[in-house]
């Protein structure tokens, strides 16, 4: 039996799937990282925390796997998107990796739409400059560590290095490159006019491959280290919401999935690159060669409820939690919350807002608590499917993946809030599994990435909309809408009293 392994470089984690030709997972490892947070705002993470993690991940997989290393013909990956990486002439890091979730780089955004003009970026990136994206951290470095600049010759994104030390090889996928803001989306090229606006030589952009193009094969020194063949295949791979889409089959017109991990991410796969949604949600390329897909992000989505069990019941584990919930009437017994806890990006880009519980009453418990923050997490995933039904997609059927997608009554809110039929798959492992799928597809095993899914995806269970939750629902929605303008002001205000 021959074998693949999907790399996932988490936020919190890498997690490691061992994956045979039928799409079993047969091994899975998971090791985590700190995250680096010396000032609000700021995320940063040491890269090579990622290389050692990624690297005791696969000696472990190797170590408890039954069968012959040379069985493990190829490895892709998944990574966090966004994260800026800067190495020097020799590719020797330079700083801390600044992460998607870092919002320092506000002022930078506006510079950009300065130099370059709104409406001309929209056009070439397919996307707003966004605190989270890879080209104002670019500036940002730029503009306060000059010293550190100057010795940049390339910069990449998190997984990007961790390839790179398993191969020593240079690249960047086109599904990653979206995210930086630096690439002409529909054209899948870097932006020379938007590097000369911004004063960045165009050479600091690293080249460009398809996520499953293979770069080439692991470094003796890694073999050596984790008892993998030094012959296994090593294909680029891709953002993690695009190989989360490949994971579960996200990979024709109508196809949509709403994951909620610790950022909350509602993906509808996009056939060409010409669809003009004016930045309103996220218009990226797939890991799929020459497609793409357009998602909107909730940012703190199982971030919200990860902190509301952390701070008011810190002693439950996530079932007990919620255990009962789904005895709550719909709307919580009129308690709204709004999950901006970390700020927001669709529909608001706006990292300064902040959350609310709206309502509150004497006679609440905490599980009504807890059941208003999985609805508004879910009324937050909801303002990206009202974004794409408004620009005509039809959509009917999502697969729902990511922590969330454990609690069959958050399954059936789901439903409920999106007004459409969600499907739970037999493998949540969404962006790792996609990333084993690059590999499968990359070693020729399958035609296409649609015909491994085909033989890799299951789905185990389906939620259809309850009509009166429905419409209880499509109203409290309505209500939903109005608190980000109604304490949008108040937020301002409160601001200068923040940590
Ligand atoms: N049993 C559960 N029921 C409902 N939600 C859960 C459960 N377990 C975890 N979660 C939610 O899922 C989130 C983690 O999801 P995951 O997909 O593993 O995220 P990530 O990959 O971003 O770390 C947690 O923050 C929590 O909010
Ligand atoms: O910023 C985005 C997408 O634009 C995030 O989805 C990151 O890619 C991180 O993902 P997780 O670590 O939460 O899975």
């Amino acid at each position: 039996m021959s074998y693949v392994i999907g790399v996932d470089l988490g936020t919190s984690a890498v997690k490691l799937l061992l994956v045979n030709k039928t799409g079993e997972v047969v091994r899975e490892v998971t090791k985590e990282y700190p995250l680096i947070q010396e000032r609000t705002g700021y995320s940063e993470q040491n890269p090579e925390d990622w290389v050692k993690q990624t690297i005791a991940g696969l000696k472990q997989l190797v170590d408890e796997f039954n069968g012959k290393a040379d069985e493990i013909v190829g490895l892709s990956f998944s990574g966090q998107m966004h994260g800026l990486v800067l190495l020097d002439e020799d590719n020797q890091i330079l700083r801390n990796a600044i992460l998607w979730n870092d919002t320092r780089t506000t002022e930078q955004c506006q510079e950009i739409y300065e130099k370059v003009g709104k409406e001309r970026f929209i056009n070439i990136t397919k996307n707003l400059a966004l605190e989270g994206f890879t080209l104002p951290k670019i500036l940002w470095v730029k503009e306060n560590e000059p010293e550190i600049f100057e010795k940049a010759r390339t910069f990449v994104l998190p997984k990007d290095y961790v390839r790179y030390r398993l191969t020593e090889t240079l690249h960047m996928d086109y599904s990653d490159a979206a995210g930086t803001s630096l690439l002409d989306v529909a054209n899948k090229e870097w932006s020379k006019e938007i590097c000369e606006l911004l004063g960045l030589n165009i050479s600091i952009c690293p080249q460009l491959v398809d996520s499953h193009e293979n770069v080439g094969k692991i470094t003796q020194n890694v073999a050596d280290q984790t008892g993998l063949s030094a012959d296994t295949d090593v294909f680029a791979g891709g953002a993690d919401n695009a190989c989360g889409a490949i994971g579960s089959g996200i990979l024709s017109e109508g196809k949509t999935f709403a994951s909620i991990g610790t950022s909350g991410v509602v993906l509808s796969y996009e056939l060409t690159g010409d669809k003009d949604y004016g930045g309103k949600v996220h218009y990226f390329n797939h890991g799929e060669k020459d497609t793409y897909y357009a998602m909107g992000v909730t940012l703190a989505a199982g971030h919200s409820l990860n902190w509301f069990k952390k701070t008011f019941a810190n002693e439950l584990t996530f079932d007990e939690l919620l255990k009962g919930i789904g005895e709550v009437p719909v709307g919580s017994n009129g308690l709204l919350f709004t999950p901006y806890i970390a700020g927001e990006r669709t529909p608001h880009a706006d990292s300064k807002v902040r959350g609310s519980f709206i309502g509150m009453d004497s006679s609440h418990t905490i599980k009504d608590f807890a059941r208003a923050v999985l609805e508004g997490i879910t009324f937050s995933l909801n303002e990206s499917i009202t974004i794409f039904r408004e620009n005509g997609k039809e959509i009917d059927t999502i697969y729902s993946i990511g922590g969330g997608a454990k609690n069959k009554d958050w399954l059936q809110m789901q439903a409920d809030i999106f007004n459409a039929k969600i499907v739970r798959l037999k493998s949540e492992q969404g962006p790792g599994m996609g990333a084993a799928m690059l590999a499968a597809f990359g070693s020729g095993w399958f035609p296409s990435l649609k015909d491994c899914a085909d033989t890799f995806l299951e789905d185990a269970e389906t939620y259809t909309p309850i009509k009166e939750n429905a419409s209880k629902y499509e109203e409290l929605f309505t209500l939903y809408r109005q608190v980000y303008t109604q304490t949008k002001q108040l937020n301002d205000s409160l601001m200068t009293f923040r940590k």
